[in-house]
């Protein structure tokens, strides 16, 4: 992608659909008269009344316990430097939103219009009632170390600079671990320190308390190396001003096992690089662009143990590792401060991570086949699941044996299974399914490419290396859609099955669907005719294994576009029906509900097909199927037919399919609230389990539900996914959104994956 497409992609994600990053949502029904009476007034004044005689109270009844103000005024943004309190908040709300998908932390992000330390400190002050705790952000250097130090000292809730702390414990880790990959000792160790600011003063403060000298580092500020004959230092600097006579970044960095950046872009040269000691570890971290490049770094020097602040390459070393972190363990034990210790136990707990195996869940993540600690893996990464359960404990321990903490733990294995559940699935579900893709892209023939929409997808999977986009439409039309879009790519195949160019093609497909169905009163002719129609083509395409999967039904009904599709790939061997299903992305994790779309009224057999085939998609999401089947009765209580043939296919699936957990019927409410069910219905096989699949008793039920949740949740929805086809072949919603399009397009790539390894 061209640095141009990438500034306007970057431009469009803030403004559309809704401009920025972050909303307030409410968490108390607000549904009726009397909701609102307790929401406010009258109800409203019975928590005023506890918090006037308690302020403590606040924790029980307010957000406060749960809510960070990330503050900054803007005066040192990323490295963009003195911006501004407006053009500071798109980072301050970036800051909200990875608080809150890392930690279940919610932020308001506040931006003050002051570079005087003592207003920001006052405004602070008067608006920290508010909070659980103040994450200052991208405040220059010096004020930044003034103003975080009377917060701290002023207020008794949790206060961290994060471009001081986080920065330093995340670099920490980093360092410890790839000193100890470069087999060196970090009291021997030379480091340069590029930056005498905010981050890097910090930094190298708990470098030294983990061993290193004072003496080994030499520090450089914008106007060169700092010298204790240097005149007019501040007392930070002053702390770290060398007596060794050099000038120069060229000097400093002769012989020197580390190099820290933080400070401005493209500062480093190769020579600099080359002049350092054996296995040089860099650590070069200015956002968005690091003092010396990834790819120059690693071309320059072999031995070289390299990091960034920025996400696309190996090794991360970024803050976000940290503040969602360190906040969580801070706010769960209600923490007066986040203290030394807190600081040293986070910078262990997340060297530790970094040993250990890595869950097979982050090598997909990040399309990696083997992550293990050495080189290239000398730090988690951020979206491994097992951070949030290791680093807040960590701290919150800490915070306790330190005596700064108001709300002391006690059971921590029940922590744990707390701070797991706080991690939103519905992302992360869709992250590892298009990671799944990228593993092994497929050929996937997009029968509709004449539609924007479809176009502007087929330009992402292609660009992710979800898959291989073949385009069928008008050629003009695809390629001037593609143009519009900046989809410049000429590898991409284009087919118009209309023009005389596809006649050969054309007849050989329609020979063989002659050949499958003349005995149904299909004609050659007939037959030649019909392959100028999109889905039949892009279905023969398949068929021929000239594509791998087939996306269509973007401007098509449902059954207009299944019929050519049942026609020409058929159904699986031993599938004598096919089904839908629908995975929704829910708060409690993704929610598979069968048969969203063709069977209206499945009897016990078919229903125990379409429980069965759904289950062996919830498997090729790398799940284990829980599986309700739900009807208005529970288990026994109606004998009407509709809940007995439901009764009548949960008997058969225990005895032919022992395995599978499943059970009913039962209602929905039974089927996803484990406590009710257990109160009730103990001897459930689901008691104890996480219901992860409904099957419904009907296409009504299953339909009117999906609809539902998806209106009324907001919980994002993807499918329906074709069940029981031969070959992958999966059909869109009319009118299905680009990210819809993507979604299933990755499906049909790991549709097409599995079925490639079962050879069918
Ligand atoms: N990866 C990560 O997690 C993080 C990265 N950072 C990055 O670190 C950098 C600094 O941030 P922060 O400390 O908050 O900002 P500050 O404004 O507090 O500090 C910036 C420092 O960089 C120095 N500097 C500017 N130009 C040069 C130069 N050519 N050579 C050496 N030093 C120079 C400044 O010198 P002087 O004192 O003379 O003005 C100052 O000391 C930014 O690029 C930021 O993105 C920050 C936090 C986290
Ligand atoms: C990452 C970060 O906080 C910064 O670059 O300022
Ligand atoms: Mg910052």
């Amino acid at each position: 992608m061209s640095e141009e497409s990438k500034r306007r992609e970057a431009l469009i994600y803030h403004a559309k659909p809704t401009p920025g990053k972050i909303k307030v949502v409410p968490t108390k029904k607000y549904a009726t008269q009397r909701d609102l009476s307790l929401a406010y007034s009258p109800g409203v004044a019975e928590p005023c009344l506890e918090i006037e005689k308690d302020k403590e109270n606040a924790y029980k009844y307010t957000a406060k316990g749960n809510l960070v103000a990330v503050i900054s005024n803007g005066t040192a943004v990323l490295g963009l430097g003195n911006i501004g309190p407006e053009a500071s908040k798109p980072v301050m709300e970036g800051k909200g939103l990875l608080f809150k998908i890392f930690a279940d932390i919610d932020v308001f992000d506040i931006e003050v219009d002051t570079e005087n330390v003592e207003e920001f400190i006052a405004t602070v002050k008067n608006i920290a009632p508010t909070f659980g705790g103040i994450n200052l952000e991208d405040i220059k250097a010096p004020g930044a170390f003034e103003i975080e130090r009377r917060l701290k000292e002023e207020l008794d809730i949790p206060v961290m600079h994060d471009d001081q702390h986080g920065t330093a414990i995340i670099s920490a880790a980093a360092l410890i671990n790839a000193l100890e990959i470069a087999n060196k000792k970090i009291e021997d160790v030379k480091i340069v320190i590029s930056g005498a600011g905010a981050a890097a003063i910090s930094c190298s403060r708990l470098y030294q308390a983990f061993g290193a000298k004072r003496e080994n580092m030499v520090m450089l500020d914008s106007k060169g190396v700092i010298r204790d004959d240097r005149d007019n230092l501040t007392a930070e600097k002053a702390e770290f001003a060398t007596h060794r006579k050099i000038d120069t970044l060229d000097e400093a960095m002769i012989d020197a096992d580390v190099f820290i950046g933080l400070s401005m872009a493209n500062i480093v040269s190769p020579e600099m690089l080359l002049a350092m000691a054996e296995n040089p570890i860099v650590f070069a971290m200015a956002n968005p662009d690091p003092e010396v490049k990834y790819d120059v770094a690693i071309a320059t020097r072999k031995d070289i143990i390299m990091a960034t602040g920025r996400s696309d390459h190996p090794n991360q070393v970024n803050n976000v590792l940290g503040f969602p972190f360190i906040f969580r363990g801070a706010l769960d034990v209600r923490a007066t401060k986040i203290n030394e210790a807190m600081k040293m136990a986070a910078v262990e707990a997340l060297a530790r991570l970094a040993k250990e195996p890595v869950p097979e869940q982050v090598n997909i993540a990040y399309g990696e086949t083997r992550l293990t600690f050495g080189k290239d893996y000398i730090i988690p990464k951020p979206f491994d699941p097992r951070l949030i359960a290791e680093v807040p404990p960590a701290v919150a321990k800490a915070a306790m044996e330190s005596g700064v903490a108001k709300e002391p733990i006690t059971d921590w294995e029940d922590y744990q299974d707390v701070l797991r559940e706080r991690l939103g699935s519905d992302n992360k579900f869709v992250r590892l399914l298009l990671n799944r893709a990228k593993l092994n892209p497929k050929r996937v023939v997009f029968a509709e490419a004449d539609q924007l929409a479809v176009v502007k997808a087929a330009q992402i999977v292609r660009e992710e290396g979800v898959a291989i986009p073949i385009l069928l439409g008008r050629k003009d039309t695809i390629k001037s859609l593609m143009n519009d879009i900046e989809f410049d790519d000429d590898n991409v195949i284009i087919i118009d099955p209309k023009t005389d160019e596809e006649d050969e093609r054309k007849n050989k497909y329609a020979k063989v669907y002659w050949e499958q169905r003349k005995r149904k009163g299909v004609t050659l002719y007939a037959a030649q005719r019909l392959m100028r129609e999109r889905n039949y083509f892009a279905a023969m395409m398949v068929n021929e294994g000239d594509a791998d999967a087939l996306i269509s039904g973007y401007s098509r009904s449902y059954p207009t576009v299944v019929k050519p599709m049942l026609e020409v790939i058929g159904m699986a061997k031993g599938v004598n029906r096919v089904a839908t299903t629908n995975v929704m992305m829910t708060k409690r994790g993704p929610l598979f509900l069968s048969d969203t779309s063709i069977n209206i009224e499945p009897n016990a057999k078919e229903l125990t097909k379409i429980a069965q085939m759904t289950a062996q998609i919830v498997k090729m999401f790398g799940m284990k199927p829980v599986m309700a089947m739900t009807s208005y009765s529970n288990f026994g209580s109606s004998s009407n037919p509709m809940a007995t043939k439901v009764r009548e296919a949960v008997a058969y699936l225990h005895r032919h399919a022992p395995d599978l957990i499943v059970d009913g019927e039962l209602q929905t409410d039974f089927a996803l609230n484990n406590e009710m069910l257990k109160e009730r219905f103990p001897f459930s096989k689901l008691v104890g389990q996480k219901v992860n699949t409904l099957i419904f008793p009907n296409l009504d039920s299953a339909n009117i539900t999906y609809k539902l949740i998806k209106e009324l949740n907001e919980a994002d929805s993807i499918g329906p996914i074709m069940m029981g086809m031969r070959k992958p072949v999966h059909i869109l919603q009319l009118g299905a959104s680009v990210d819809e399009i993507v979604n299933m397009t990755a499906i049909a790539v790991i549709d097409a994956q599995k079925k490639e390894q079962l050879d069918i």
